[in-house]
């Protein structure tokens, strides 16, 4: 998938695709998935989580199922292109974590040739948008949504609700915390939490 580089093979081309969907839905996986066979294909691959991103492991990025691969933690967006050589590919997990210059990043790095595939939140815990996710999924070549199931009706999940008392915006955590949750199952336990307060 992606991997067609056709038209001017002398001139490396470069893109960016964004995985994006609430917790649970499969975001870490599928980047996992699509890094594991570019390194099949013999190309270079580097990938970068933000450094406060330490729910699974300091180093390496995990999904909920526990598959993981090895990835560099940095502390802000423009510690990426001072720590790329000669990649063919990037990955970027927990990318709604990073400031708005990872847009920026990431375009300077596919006008470079380089492959870029962000994986994130789109929308935060009150559902609005996530960081500099929007934007990236407005410069993106390549989107895909991938949905959880929601714990409440078995329907297909878009929201993460967190069911802890807490109104930071960054919150580590995972089903001690949070729920994915479908648009109707979100929108009642909303209502129902406002009526509470
Ligand atoms: N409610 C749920 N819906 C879908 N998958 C779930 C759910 N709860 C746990 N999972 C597990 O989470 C895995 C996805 O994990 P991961 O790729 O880390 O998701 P994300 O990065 O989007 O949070 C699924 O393959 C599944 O095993
Ligand atoms: C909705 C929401 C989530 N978070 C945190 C919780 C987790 O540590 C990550 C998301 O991880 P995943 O790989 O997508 O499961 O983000 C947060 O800090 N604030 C939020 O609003
Ligand atoms: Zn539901």
């Amino acid at each position: 998938m992606f991997l067609e580089n056709t038209i001017n093979p002398k001139k490396k081309k470069g893109w960016i695709e964004v995985i994006c969907g609430s917790m649970f839905s499969g975001k870490t996986e599928e980047l996992i998935r699509r890094l594991k066979r570019a390194k099949i294909a013999k190309q270079k691959v580097e990938i970068f989580k933000p450094e406060i991103d330490t729910r699974y492991d300091e180093i390496a990025v995990v999904s909920h199922d526990y598959n993981q691969i090895h990835s560099t933690p940095v502390p802000a967006s423009a510690n990426i292109p001072l720590l790329i050589n000669d990649e063919d590919v990037v990955g970027i997990d927990e990318a709604q974590f990073f400031d708005m210059g990872l847009v920026a990043v990431c375009n300077q790095l596919a006008n470079n040739g380089i492959r870029v595939i962000v994986a994130g939140l789109d929308m935060d815990y009150t559902g609005k948008p996530f960081g500099p996710i929007p934007a990236l999924l407005a410069t993106a070549e390549y989107v895909t949504k991938v949905h959880a199931i929601c714990v409440n009706c078995g329907n297909l999940a878009n929201h993460s609700h967190r069911i802890t008392d807490n109104n930071k915006l960054v919150m580590l955590g995972e089903t001690d915390s949070y729920q994915p949750l479908c648009r109707d199952c979100f929108t009642l336990e909303n209502n129902f939490k406002n009526k509470k307060e």
